[in-house]
């Protein structure tokens, strides 16, 4: 179920009504004691659990905290999801992210210089990073990232077989492990928010053989570093990292 949309900003009104309207999100004149809200300030849109002892919010921020600290220390070229999609030699693909979640890593190949689509079908995750996009947009230091960042909201097979613009060399797949109780998955408390309200993507078997059809040079999954292979495809070949594996399928 769709959490309710409460606008904490009179100044923001009219864009929270846009907003309710564009996602299907019903928007409240006071903000609720329990469960999750998004929650539309002054600066950010953000979703929140609400309740005593709840965890912070989750928003997407291109700008500053991780997103920034991976920008300028976190390894470049010589991350897992770069030489995964294919980055080390010093190329940049055009990058189809079909799960596009928070964003952050599509903005990790962005900020390398790759073009990259995101599709993504919730509307909560779609909303936040639309608003993530527009606050980065205004950033000095990553409006030109930003700009080489599109977001289309919406199923990610339908889109990708209705696809009619350049095709890309690089589709990345990383659904939302349905077994994601393990301890390292639950670490982030804000990020059990975000998965108890988008749910596990159970049906994301299915997004392999459009991916596949569609990019030129290869699709890139991103696993749990134990879990069984997407649609028991064997990849060309697998990296692996501490915790997460990307399986590589070629032509
Ligand atoms: C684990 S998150 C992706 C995290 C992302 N890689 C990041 O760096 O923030 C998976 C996302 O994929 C989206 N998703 C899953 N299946 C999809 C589909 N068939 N079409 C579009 N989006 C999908 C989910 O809604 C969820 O937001």
């Amino acid at each position: 179920m769709l959490p309710p949309l409460f606008c904490s900003s009179s100044e923001r009104h009219d864009h929270a009504q846009q907003l309710a309207a564009h996602y299907g999100f019903v928007l409240l004149d006071a903000l609720p004691e329990q469960g999750h809200a998004l929650v539309l300030d002054a600066h950010r849109l953000a979703l929140c659990s609400l309740g005593k002892g709840a965890p912070g919010p989750v928003f997407v921020d291109f700008v500053g905290g991780a997103a920034d600290w991976r920008r300028k220390h976190g390894g470049g070229r010589g991350q897992g999801v770069a030489k995964a999609c294919g980055l080390k030699g010093g190329s940049t693909p055009h990058v189809l992210d079909a799960t596009a979640g928070l964003g952050r890593d599509a903005f990790v190949l962005a900020s390398l210089g790759c073009q990259v689509d995101m599709l993504e079908r919730s509307p909560v995750a779609a909303s936040l990073l639309a608003d993530g996009l527009l606050r980065a947009q205004d950033s000095d230091e990553v409006a030109a990232i930003a700009s080489r960042m599109r977001l289309h909201h919406g199923m990610a097979s339908e889109l990708m077989q209705a696809w009619s613009a350049d095709r890309p060399e690089v589709i990345y797949l990383d659904p939302m492990f349905p077994e994601t109780k393990t301890k390292s998955a639950l670490s982030k408390k804000e990020m059990q928010t975000f998965q108890q309200v988008v749910g596990a993507d159970a049906d994301a078997d299915a997004l392999l053989l459009p991916a596949r059809a569609l990019a030129t040079g290869r699709v890139v999954v991103k696993r749990p570093r134990h879990a069984p292979l997407l649609a028991g495809a064997k990849p060309s070949y697998s990296l692996e990292g501490d915790s997460v594996r990307f399986d590589i399928y070629l032509g």
